[in-house]
């Protein structure tokens, strides 16, 4: 990794503002050649103490700024970032795989969360109620709710951790984070960058370890800890929901996907296969809301799949660091395996299969995008996260069949449709069960805007006005004997 500001790779936990190693390490793999990237000193658990300490008390000082001042500390963070994108840029590929366009472009997207959140911030109003007695006054005034702790996931290594952040400095609470073991060091990177800043110690802790379960347990439970944030798959937030009914923590969860795409007849099919690419090759199609079941009006089909096939084959697939590629690795072999599961189970069902052309890169966790065509209910990969570049094609007939097809899952985070038809838009708008609905767009991740999902897909959002409500109290004040 060629950086041109080499303070930006950190080894070690920080918490209170100091950078604390320990006797134990850990492996940070790169997954386009599975070389090791870094070692990482393993948080202990005195450490973990130290940084709830931390965090407890620098959480008084930061919720005792203005609004101003933790916005212009914000706003600090933000700029950091921006000067700085492709070295963070450089150090997420390396740890995560995706393409560096695709890098930079998560970087921006979570700094952009620092400057919304640097001015709602200055908007958390409260309100004087119209009092129905004469002797006394009401009003409602919003408060932080103090200590929170957060876990976040591989895919999305810098924008998981800023879409919580941000939000919570902004509210006056401080943070600790533990970032996913196979990704620490763009949230290491972006601690240096918060100290630089001026954000004061204890207010943003980072805490690495290769072993979560006992983390997540500090995180979950400790009785100094308000609210529990988790982005990552909905078996882990079950558990993690369940660990914070201990001490009835405030919790945030932004869990798995299963979202469809729905393609009807009377759509723009060139600008609907752009948004199947987009959507679903994003990041090697390990996003949470990549379309994961893409559903083709039957009289369309042969064009659909005639054109998805050839753009399929325009996917460059390799080496992040290398200009032009579009397709990274998998995270692991792990990833690897369970994809192929989902493929052998789907052919042994009936699926008809399409791949992708080119030669495939011998070393690293590279996946062959696939196209599945002939999919049902029945196959496993109808009901499961695919996480991989795999484009599930299954056919439908009419609009009430599809929504209702659509909706037969027990995710609920994301979902598309294209079609030109203006009231069957709003239809699919009222009646797909999903928190977010994209219409005739296959990306819509965006800070203005509320991002969660209904059913086991999570509950809370991140981004909007929504976003900061996450990490404030609202707080009833009654003021009696008013003369
Ligand atoms: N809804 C969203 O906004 C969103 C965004 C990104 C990813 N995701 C989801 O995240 C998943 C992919 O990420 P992943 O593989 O890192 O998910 P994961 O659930 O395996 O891990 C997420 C985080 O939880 C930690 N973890 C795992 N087991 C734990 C335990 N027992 N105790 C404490 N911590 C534990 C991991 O170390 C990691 O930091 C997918 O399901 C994807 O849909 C959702
Ligand atoms: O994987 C989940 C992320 O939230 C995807 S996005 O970058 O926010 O669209």
């Amino acid at each position: 990794m060629q950086l041109n500001n080499p303070d930006l790779l950190k080894n070690s936990s920080f918490i209170h503002g100091q950078w604390v190693e320990s006797p134990q390490s850990f492996e940070v793999i790169n997954p386009a050649n599975e070389q090791v990237v870094a070692n990482i000193f393993e948080v202990t658990p005195s450490q973990l103490e130290m940084a709830v300490n931390a965090a407890t008390s620098a959480q008084k000082e930061w919720q005792a700024l203005t609004a101003d001042e933790r916005a212009q500390r914000l706003m600090q963070w933000y700029a950091l970032i921006i000067d700085n994108q492709q070295d963070l840029a450089q150090i997420m590929t390396a740890e995560q795989g995706k393409p560096l366009s695709e890098a930079s472009g998560e970087v921006v997207y979570g700094a952009n969360y620092i400057k919304w959140y640097a001015e709602e911030a200055r908007r958390t109003n409260g309100a004087v109620l119209p009092m129905n007695n004469k002797n006394q006054r009401a009003l409602v005034i919003k408060r932080p709710v103090g200590v929170v702790s957060a876990i976040t996931p591989w895919n999305f290594p810098g924008a998981m951790i800023l879409r919580k952040a941000s939000a919570a400095l902004a509210a006056g609470c401080s943070f600790i984070v533990k970032p996913s073991e196979l990704t620490p060091l763009s949230a290491l990177a972006l601690a240096e960058l918060a100290n630089q800043a001026g954000i004061p110690a204890g207010v943003f802790n980072v805490v690495v370890g290769s072993n979560a379960q006992p983390i997540g347990e500090v995180l979950t439970m400790h009785p100094k800890i308000n609210k529990f944030s988790f982005t990552g798959s909905t078996p882990v937030g079950k558990k993690l929901l369940a660990q914070c009914a201990s001490t009835v923590k405030k919790t945030s969860m932004e869990l798995g996907g299963n979202a469809p795409f729905i393609i009807f007849d009377d759509a723009d099919l060139e600008k609907a296969i752009d948004g199947v690419m987009r959507s679903k090759f994003r990041n090697a199609g390990q996003t949470c809301v990549c379309a994961n079941r893409i559903f083709v009006q039957r009289n369309i089909l042969s064009e659909f799949v005639a054109q998805l096939t050839n753009k399929l084959n325009t996917l460059k697939i390799g080496d992040g660091t290398t200009e032009g590629i579009t397709l990274g690795p998998l995270i692991n072999h792990c990833a690897i395996d369970k994809v192929n599961a989902l493929v052998k189970d789907a052919i042994e069902k009936g699926a008809q299969v399409i791949t992708h052309k080119s030669e495939m890169p011998v070393k690293g966790f590279f996946y062959r995008p696939t196209l599945l065509i002939d999919v049902t209910p029945e196959m496993k990969i109808f009901n499961r996260e695919i996480f991989g570049p795999i484009a599930s094609v299954i056919v439908f007939d009419t609009e009430t069949e599809v929504i209702q097809l659509a909706n037969q899952t027990q995710f609920g985070l994301c979902s598309y449709a294209f079609t030109e038809n203006i009231s069957r838009l709003w239809r699919l708008s009222e009646q797909l069960e999903f928190g977010m609905v994209g219409i005739n767009e296959g990306v819509l991740s965006n800070p203005l805007a509320p991002f969660g999902g209904i059913k086991e897909s999570g509950m809370g959002r991140e981004g909007g006005s929504w976003g900061i409500d996450e990490y404030l109290e609202t707080r009833y004040v009654c003021i009696g004997n008013v003369q």
